[in-house]
């Protein structure tokens, strides 16, 4: 296992040339891996591993577009396409990508299948870490792991079909067998991740957590919103604000902060820009810090985790999902940003 020096932090990284595929084909090699849930990180995950040589079955709710959906990418059924409970009863590596809270309600049909000596894998500390609202407590008797894809199941699959690997958490939750610390490392290598990073359940999903509802996703679409209100509260064209708060951001600089860094990106930004970035950047910090906090303590608190539970066990909640995502789609600034796309000259 290498040791890696973040930043003056020592931690714990498996990489892929000292744990290559045919080792963790050999590791897996007598196991079926069931993947319960054909969602996002369903299919990245089941086709990655599929095509990197490993036995994978996929259980699913028939008559779902989901169990269609396997059907198209080439999964049959009565062979290697199931019902949720025949899979789970097949697999000796249970992974369990349900929604979060939808692996509340078939939690029972799992467990009962989770005989000694099987393995139950996760892709989030959510289920086990927050168990007082969940009531995911695994048998003694069998391994519990976690590989969590650090970015959606999309971009697993697109990045290993390029021959790249998207880099991922894993953890140890119950090491039942002594193989368990293994078996999540090539489960890792097998769903297509490029370098593995340690850690635990509850770290994961709390980092996870606080990640998506703030600068990855949640404090994104906020400071963007408020931005483009007061551009164009201050009489700038749709197409003026749209460009100086998302079209420059995604096309031209987060690359070069993705490419090199914070500083790379401002070094290639005029002077000006950068002695307005670096002044302003105090104040954006500071007044999103209370805010962030505020996040964190929702997350460990399990507020976040019981509204999701909540949210996502409403009979129709998808529906109502899909119509608050219409409102965003059909905003102007985001109609402007769907014309704006269009102009894109490659
Ligand atoms: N979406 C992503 O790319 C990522 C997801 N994760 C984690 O991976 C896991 C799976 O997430 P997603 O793929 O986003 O899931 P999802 O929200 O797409 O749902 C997966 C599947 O669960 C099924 N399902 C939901 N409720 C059910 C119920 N009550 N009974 C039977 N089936 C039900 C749905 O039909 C769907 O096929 C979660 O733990 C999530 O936090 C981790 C990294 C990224
Ligand atoms: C894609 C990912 O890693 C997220 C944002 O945490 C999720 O989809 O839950
Ligand atoms: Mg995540
Ligand atoms: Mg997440």
């Amino acid at each position: 296992m290498a040791k890696i020096n973040f930043g003056g932090v020592e931690e714990t990284v498996v990489t892929r040339e000292e744990y290559p595929l045919a080792k963790a084909q050999e590791t897996l090699k007598d196991e079926v891996i069931a993947v319960i849930g054909y969602g996002v990180q369903g299919p990245g995950q089941a086709l990655n591993m599929r095509d990197n040589g490993f036995n994978v079955i996929v259980g699913q709710r028939k008559d779902s577009p989901s169990f269609e959906r396997a059907k198209q990418d080439g999964f049959v059924e009565g062979e290697t396409l199931f019902s949720i409970e025949e899979a789970a009863e097949r697999g000796t590596i249970i992974c369990n990508l349900l929604s979060d809270a939808g692996q509340i309600a078939v939690w029972p049909t799992l467990k009962e299948r989770l005989t000694a000596g099987k393995t139950l894998y996760f892709s989030h500390g959510f289920g086990i870490t927050f168990k007082e609202q969940t009531q995911i407590v695994p048998p003694a008797d069998v391994d519990v792991i976690l590989v969590a894809p650090k970015g959606s199941g999309t971009s697993l699959r697109r990045l290993f079909l390029e021959g790249g690997g998207l880099n991922s958490s894993f953890a140890v939750f119950q090491d039942a067998t002594g193989k368990a610390y293994e078996k999540a490392i090539a489960m890792g290598i097998g769903v297509g991740s490029g370098y593995l990073f340690e850690t635990d359940f509850k770290k994961e999903v709390y980092s996870d957590l606080t990640g998506e509802r703030g600068v990855l996703m949640g404090a994104l679409a906020g400071i963007i919103e408020a931005q483009y209100q007061v551009l164009r509260q201050r009489g700038h064209s749709p197409s003026e604000a749209f460009n100086e708060t998302v079209e420059e951001l995604t096309q031209s600089l987060v690359p070069l902060v993705g490419e090199n860094g914070m500083d790379w990106m401002f070094s290639n930004c005029s002077v000006t820009a950068q002695r307005g970035a670096l002044d302003w950047k105090g104040k954006f910090r500071e007044a999103t810090l209370p805010v962030l906090n505020d996040l964190y303590d929702s997350v460990a608190s399990g507020k976040e985790a019981a509204r999701t539970i909540q949210r996502g066990s409403t009979p129709g909640y998808r529906q109502e999902l899909e119509a608050e995502l219409k409102e965003v789609r059909e905003s102007e600034l985001w109609q402007t940003g769907a014309v704006v796309r269009k102009l894109r000259s490659k």
